[in-house]
């Protein structure tokens, strides 16, 4: 594409995406198709560490299909504390995408409160985002900002999805800005006394929350579709209190 005279990879690339989406294409598994790029996150599990840009960060567990990597060491202590104290002071009680208009609304089946904190919005968050992109091998561009929740005692989040579903009311507009949610990071900000695993009850699977740690999911399969086995929830918390930090990563730029 030119723009004064001159080729734009950026304002091509935008052009492309923008018209897959309006084609309802999935823009990812397109565009690796046309530039060798990967479809989706991929965390590189044949070591038994990954080196980011600032932190080594450890593999602790690794499945295939569903694709779900459990991680330690991704955010120092102190990182934890600061994105916990940032998102206090704005916590609301948390929404789900539901409402007919794509709209989030309150639900009984999510029962935590929730901030959100832009890219970039402060050093930490950047530096947060840098580093997952480096895990998942995937831009900052096509990442969310971070999503804080705090779940008090009996708090919960019942097993859902996270992506998106076109057949759903009001769903087919949240893949205008940057496609399907193909990736989840759940980054753990504390440890919680009692409760509060991230459960995948279609795997026996349950993930305990440990400060630091995250459980990465790509909530599609190799072939970009939705893969039904990625179902999850955040079990209730029996004691103490829980601070997880949502990252999603698009298939396309979210901007
Ligand atoms: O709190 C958790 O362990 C999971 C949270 C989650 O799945 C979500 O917020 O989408
Ligand atoms: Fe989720």
């Amino acid at each position: 594409m030119m723009r004064d005279g001159q080729f734009s990879r950026t304002v091509a690339c935008e052009a492309i995406e923008a018209g897959l989406a309006a084609a309802g294409r999935p823009l990812a598994i397109a565009e690796a198709a046309r530039t060798g790029a990967m479809a989706r996150p991929q965390i590189d599990t044949s070591k038994n560490t990954i080196s980011t840009p600032d932190r080594e960060v450890s593999i602790l567990l690794a499945i295939d299909a569903p694709r779900i990597v459990v991680l330690g060491n991704v955010l120092s202590d102190e990182e934890c504390d600061i994105l916990v104290a940032y998102s206090e002071s704005k916590m609301a009680p948390s929404r789900v995408v539901g409402g007919t208009e794509g709209d989030n609304v309150l639900h009984d089946a999510r029962t935590s409160s929730g901030s959100f904190i832009a890219r970039g919005e402060i050093e930490v968050a950047a530096r947060l985002e840098a580093r997952l992109a480096a895990i998942a091998q995937w831009p900052v561009e096509r990442g969310e900002g971070l999503q804080i929740l705090r779940y008090t005692k009996g708090a919960e989040y019942k097993p859902h999805f996270d992506w998106f579903d076109r057949a759903q009311p009001g769903q087919a507009r949240l893949f205008d800005r940057g496609g399907q949610r193909v990736g989840t990071f759940v980054l753990y900000l504390n440890d919680v006394e009692s409760g509060g695993g991230t459960n995948f009850p279609k795997l026996g699977l349950e993930v305990s929350p440990k400060k630091g740690g995250a459980v990465f999911f790509s909530n599609v399969t190799a072939d970009g579709v939705p893969d039904p086995f990625t179902l999850h929830g955040g079990m209730p918390v029996l004691s103490g209190v829980k601070f997880v930090a949502n990252k999603w990563l698009r298939e396309g730029l979210f901007v």
